[in-house]
């Protein structure tokens, strides 16, 4: 991974059950990544809010400024996570809107569904979300609009 500081390489990581097989996998398949897994820790029925929130929440608190969240569809997950201010959360399913919502959103959150895209392509996804540069110029201005 190109373009890597230490705060990049430490990940926040959820998930609900939809999304725990494809956050284990994520997990062994970027092992030069450091995660900092919230949960949840098993494949029984959990509440995708309740994810959502503690990853917002470890990135609030600086423990993380990345995050990765992981739902069935990754739609759930992606709209509690934009409830809060601090994040955008982009919801993606191919390499190339990884790294555009890095370009030109500065997303600090990858949402991705465990149901929806394989594993191949979601290290692709998280690898470009990681290493891709925010150009700034017009698209700060528009993200200082998004109040
Ligand atoms: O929020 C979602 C759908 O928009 C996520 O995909 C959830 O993981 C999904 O709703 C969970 O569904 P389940 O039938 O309870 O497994």
């Amino acid at each position: 991974m190109a373009d890597n500081d230490e705060s990049t390489r430490l990940v926040a990581i959820a998930c609900d059950h939809g999304g725990f097989a494809l956050k284990e996998a994520l997990k062994v398949a970027l092992p030069d990544v450091t995660w900092l897994d919230l949960g949840t820790d098993r494949a029984e029925s959990v509440d995708y809010p309740d994810f959502a929130n503690k990853l917002a929440n470890a990135i609030k608190g600086g423990k993380a400024a990345r995050g990765i969240l992981i739902c069935g569809s990754g739609i759930g997950i992606s709209i509690a996570a934009n409830r809060h201010a601090h994040i955008r959360c982009a919801l993606v399913h191919d390499v190339t809107c990884a790294r555009l919502c890095r370009q030109h959103n500065d997303a600090n959150v990858l949402a991705l569904g465990g149901r929806m895209i394989g594993e191949a392509v979601a290290k692709e996804c998280v690898e470009a979300f990681l290493s891709t540069v925010f150009e700034g110029g017009r698209h700060q201005k528009r993200i200082d609009k998004l109040g």
